[in-house]
């Protein structure tokens, strides 16, 4: 039996998986690789990424991918367009960022203001330039298993390395994934496949959601439904990976609203193995992948070996 399922209630004592401390590291292994490509190679890659609008979210994120990227010694191009930027406008942006040679990877920051078809917009981006992992080509190259082939999708990747880590091989291990978007949910389970666990999607028409948690070593919360997952779904001992980011409404008026994920922490922490922590889990992990991708995209496209990380 698992420490956690032993000790008296209250204790505590699943692992915080440690998510920000795991990206400063991966990101100091970006930062030497693009050390070795300017010394190597003579080539420094950069970044785009294309925000629509005004949300004040969404501009925080996007401030924080353009600094992480000059952190590590990338190229950052920041587009910002009004909210009422045309679809053709848009994808004339794109069109132009796919031909630029100093741009190896484009990221349009999702959800797009309702006027424009972001499945379009998506794939518009040239496949190698997807650092998102979101191009039906690259969804297609991993859903095959050519896995060395494609762009992995930012979160999903951060989380197998995240478990990786945590758990080493996973072969036979039963994984279940709350949640079947196509940025997380999808490409998860395709990743875990490929780690031969046994896969399960649970959505919002799954008959009994708890039941198929309660059965799972590895449960990823990808809903985005704050604290929907319950420390009585868990099984003793489980990894639980939550890849939600909420923000609750402030308590007090002028407050600024607990940022909570998609599990009920601490209920989860009391009864699961290892658990990651919103913010500070899975969040900084998604940053950098997508510097990591930039990287490998840009190797890709100069034709040059990935120097080791
Ligand atoms: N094309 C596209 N690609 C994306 O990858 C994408 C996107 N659109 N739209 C929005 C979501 C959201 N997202 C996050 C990335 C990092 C944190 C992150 O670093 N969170 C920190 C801090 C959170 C905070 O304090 O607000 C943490 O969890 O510790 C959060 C959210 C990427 N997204
Ligand atoms: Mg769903």
């Amino acid at each position: 039996m698992s420490q956690a399922s032993t000790s008296p209630a209250g204790a505590g004592q699943a692992t915080i998986i440690d998510g920000k401390a795991f990206a400063e590291k991966l990101r100091g292994g970006v930062a030497r690789q693009v050390d070795a490509l300017k010394a190597r190679h003579g080539i420094t890659p950069g970044l785009a990424v294309v925000l629509v609008g005004e949300d004040a979210a969404s501009q925080v994120y996007v401030r924080s991918k353009s600094k992480k990227t000059t952190e590590v010694g990338m190229q950052s191009f920041q587009h910002t367009l009004p909210v009422e930027t045309g679809e053709d406008e848009l994808l004339d942006l794109v069109r132009r960022l796919n031909s630029d040679p100093q741009v190896h990877g484009i990221l349009v920051q999702l959800p797009l203001p309702k006027h424009i078809d972001s499945e379009k917009v998506i794939d518009t981006i040239d496949p190698a330039k997807d650092v998102d992992g979101f191009h039906v080509v690259n969804a297609g190259r991993i859903a095959t298993g050519a896995l060395d082939r494609a762009m992995i999708p930012c979160t999903p990747r951060g989380c197998q390395m995240l478990l990786q880590d945590q758990l080493g091989d996973m072969s036979g291990k039963r994984a279940v994934i709350v949640g079947r978007s196509n940025i997380v949910g999808k490409p998860m389970a395709q990743l875990l496949l490929a780690e031969n666990c046994t896969v399960t999607i649970a959505h919002s028409r799954t008959r009994d959601i708890a039941a198929e948690c309660r059965d799972a070593d590895i449960v990823v919360a990808a809903v985005g439904k704050p604290e929907f997952v319950r420390g009585d779904w868990i099984k003793p001992g489980a990894t639980v990976i939550d890849v939600g980011i909420n923000r609750l409404e402030p308590e007090e008026p002028g407050g600024k609203g607990r940022l909570v994920g998609d599990v009920a922490f601490d209920e989860a922490k009391q009864v699961a193995g290892a658990i990651t922590p919103v913010p500070g889990g899975v969040g900084p992990m998604t940053i950098a992948v997508l510097l990591a991708n930039t990287v490998t995209a840009a190797c890709r496209q100069a034709g040059v070996e990935e120097p080791a990380r």
